[in-house]
């Protein structure tokens, strides 16, 4: 599916957030959302979920406004995404009940979506049973049970361990090469952007303006990114994080 923002704006009462923002997402790419916390970035995702609408501009899904939610556009974010009263196999089957499919096939295709996150076995478990990076994963399965052709993804590892986080990358990256959504995601994650997207945009502070388009295109990709280090360090310098060598401070002096 593809998405157009044309000169969209968002405010909140006197609180500019988008200024005239304008881009567009092709059919099955991935772009990264990355800035400063507070510059947007969420809100340009939930205007993509129709949960808000821009202030003026137009934001197109095929050429139809945005107006409202929709199974075809699936919002996942960082926690609390599961029912804590349902069972993982009942979290995962619900996606496919609330689109009107009799519960027994749902149910069914749950279990084959549970085992495609390695979450067999643990069908009957509630969430609070199972590793938090156990709960992404069941998370995951609920998006894409639906068959999703939007993915929207907040912060969707942000409160996850840095192994486990990369673990889940992983899962999430083949998920997609399988799907083939179109993908937007926000991350702090710098290294998890550049691993995950074709593209990376990057904010400036609120109001949001894009400071810095990078195109990785759609190229096969490993945790190992030291061939993207020059972009790298270009997007953390951007963000304001120092990646210069500095002389070790001689501290004799202040110590006489
Ligand atoms: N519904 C709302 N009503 C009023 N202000 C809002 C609303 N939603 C967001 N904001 C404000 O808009 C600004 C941008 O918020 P947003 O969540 O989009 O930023 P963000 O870039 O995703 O931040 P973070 O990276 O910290 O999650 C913030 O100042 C926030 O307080």
């Amino acid at each position: 599916m593809k998405l157009n923002f044309s000169q969209v704006t968002k405010s909140f009462g006197d609180l500019n957030v988008i200024k005239q923002f304008d881009t567009s997402i092709a059919d099955g790419e991935i772009v990264a959302l990355v800035g400063p916390s507070g510059c947007g970035k969420s809100t340009l995702l939930h205007m993509l979920a129709g949960l808000q609408q821009p202030s003026s501009g137009s934001l197109t899904a095929d050429g139809d406004s945005v107006a409202e939610p929709s199974p075809e556009r699936t919002l996942v974010f960082q926690e609390h995404a599961l029912y804590p009263w349902m069972t993982l196999r009942d979290n995962v089957s619900l996606a496919l009940e609330f689109q009107d499919q009799p519960r027994k096939e749902s149910l069914v295709e749950a279990e084959k979506w549970l085992a495609r996150v390695q979450l067999s076995g643990f069908e009957d478990y509630y969430p609070h049973q199972v590793s938090g990076g156990m709960r992404q994963r069941c998370a995951l399965a609920r998006a894409f049970i639906a068959r999703p052709k939007v993915l929207l993804l907040d912060e969707p590892f942000g409160a996850l361990d840095a192994l486990t986080r990369m673990t889940l990358q992983s899962v999430l990256k083949d998920l997609i090469e399988e799907e083939r959504p179109t993908v937007v995601l926000v991350t702090h994650d710098v290294d998890e952007a550049l691993y995950l997207a074709d593209r990376v945009m990057v904010f400036s502070q609120r109001p949001a303006t894009v400071l810095k388009e990078v195109e990785l295109g759609h190229i096969p990709k490993t945790h190992d990114l030291s061939a993207f280090a020059d972009v790298r360090r270009e997007v953390l310098n951007l963000l304001g994080i120092d990646t210069e060598q500095h002389e070790p401070k001689d501290y004799q002096g202040e110590m006489a």
